[in-house]
């Protein structure tokens, strides 16, 4: 993009402040610069003037789960099935890990955090161990594709090639990145970061199926012949991945996703909670639920919104790609962004000064006809590893990785 062409979109979008030091730039951060403003989706800029909107809601009513006894009542049968699906080479798996280890207080990929205590165990490791169980259990090898992020692509691949992808086939390993969204004030001005550099981070966990797409990966998919995507995030680290009990279950049903879901342990667990929206299935995200939603109680007494999400779906590839045009609502958060101020000098914020704006992959459920929450066990499926002490931390998931048998 040239300088003028670059005015004249930030123009468009009223963010012509971010060249305000441009004639001060080398060549290269002028390249640079000129990059981000092509490469940033300015539109959704405009959306934290109607913020109220965005989070609004059809009618929502409660959607029963496949239960824990249904499902073992089943188990062989759709094991079966999905043993086979996953040797004809029809499943693949999506892991995202975009995100860095910030919380646990690393600079590097969360995914590189190692939770070993007389050992080195990442949680790379921990998720290619479960996977390769599967592998294992079906002899068939699985395609992994990896969601990395600008800010942590090239670590994560350096790592995963120094430690030969811990074990699993490096053919079978595909990496792509997802995009970034521009982060503002609460007028909606895009932060500098630095004097060339428009403050960006990743643009949430909903961009992951067109980031496979804008990156080469559904060719991958449909050379292949791959029909189901399973996504799973980078945090859990006990979580079955391509569960073949799980992948049988959703195609017996003959649903076009499939959700893991665990049964809530208090009514506040920041957990999204799987629902019908205006008769369509649908996750409230936990920041999103009301007192009345989470307080509602079904005929017999029971919370009416008890399934919460782990972030481990499997989608229909070909209902993908149905969606892929369709517009995904934004959800703008308030985050802490690192900006330069008036007089160009570096501000790290103690207290939220902005907006960043992110898609969420829970959205892509109501898009879709059909949706399975299959429940499974919180104890063997269930530890994310999101702060370093207390609740779903490092130490929480170590408890339960030692319950579940993994040495550490
Ligand atoms: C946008 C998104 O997918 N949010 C997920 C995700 O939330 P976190 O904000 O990363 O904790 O993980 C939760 C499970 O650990 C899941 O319940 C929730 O819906």
């Amino acid at each position: 993009m040239t300088l003028e062409q670059a005015k004249e979109k930030l123009a468009k979008y009223g963010q012509e402040h971010v060249l305000k030091y441009y004639g001060e730039l080398t060549e290269e951060e002028k390249r640079g610069i000129l990059d981000q403003i092509e490469a940033t989706d300015m539109s959704i800029l405009e959306a934290c003037k109607h913020k109220e909107d965005l989070a609004k809601k059809g009618v929502i009513t409660p959607l029963a789960a496949m239960q824990l006894d249904e499902i073992e009542a089943n188990r062989e049968n759709f094991t079966a099935t999905g043993i086979e699906t996953i040797r004809q080479g029809k499943v693949a798996a999506v892991l995202l890990a975009g995100g860095m280890g910030t919380r646990l207080g690393s600079d590097n990929p969360k995914g590189m955090y190692n939770v070993g205590l007389t050992h080195e165990l990442y949680i790379f490791e921990c998720l290619i161990n479960n996977l390769l169980e599967v592998v294992h259990q079906a002899d068939a090898w699985i395609h992994l594709f990896v969601m990395t992020s600008d800010k942590n692509n090239d670590a994560t691949i350096a790592f995963l090639q120094e430690h030969d992808y811990f074990g699993y086939k490096a053919e079978y390993v595909h990496f792509f990145k997802q995009e970034m969204a521009a982060a503002t004030d609460y007028e909606g001005k895009i932060y500098l970061e630095e004097k060339g550099k428009l403050s960006t981070s990743p643009n949430g966990n909903g961009g992951w199926f067109i980031s496979m797409k804008n990156n080469g990966m559904l060719d991958i998919v449909h050379n292949e012949g791959i029909e189901w995507l399973n996504v799973f995030a980078v945090d859990n680290v006990l979580q079955r991945i391509a569960d073949p009990c799980f992948i049988g279950a959703t195609i017996q049903r003959g649903c076009v996703v499939g959700s893991k879901v665990v049964r809530k342990n208090a009514p506040d667990e920041k957990v999204g909670v799987m629902c019908l929206e205006d008769g369509r299935p649908s996750i409230v995200e936990y920041y999103e639920l009301t007192d009345e939603l989470m307080n509602a109680k079904d005929e017999k007494g029971e919370p009416a919104y008890n399934y919460g999400v782990i972030l481990n779906y499997l989608f229909k590839v070909q209902d993908l790609e149905k969606i892929m045009e369709e517009k995904m609502p934004l959800h703008i958060v308030e985050k802490k962004i690192p900006y330069l101020d008036e007089n160009g000098e570096p501000v790290k914020p103690e207290t939220p000064n902005g907006y960043k704006f992110e898609s969420l992959v829970l959205d892509m459920i109501h898009q879709m006809d059909s949706c399975l929450p299959f429940e499974v066990v919180r104890r063997k499926e269930f530890a994310p590893i999101k702060n370093k002490t207390g609740v779903d931390s490092v130490e929480s998931a170590r408890e339960l990785l030692v319950e579940n048998g993994v040495v550490l």
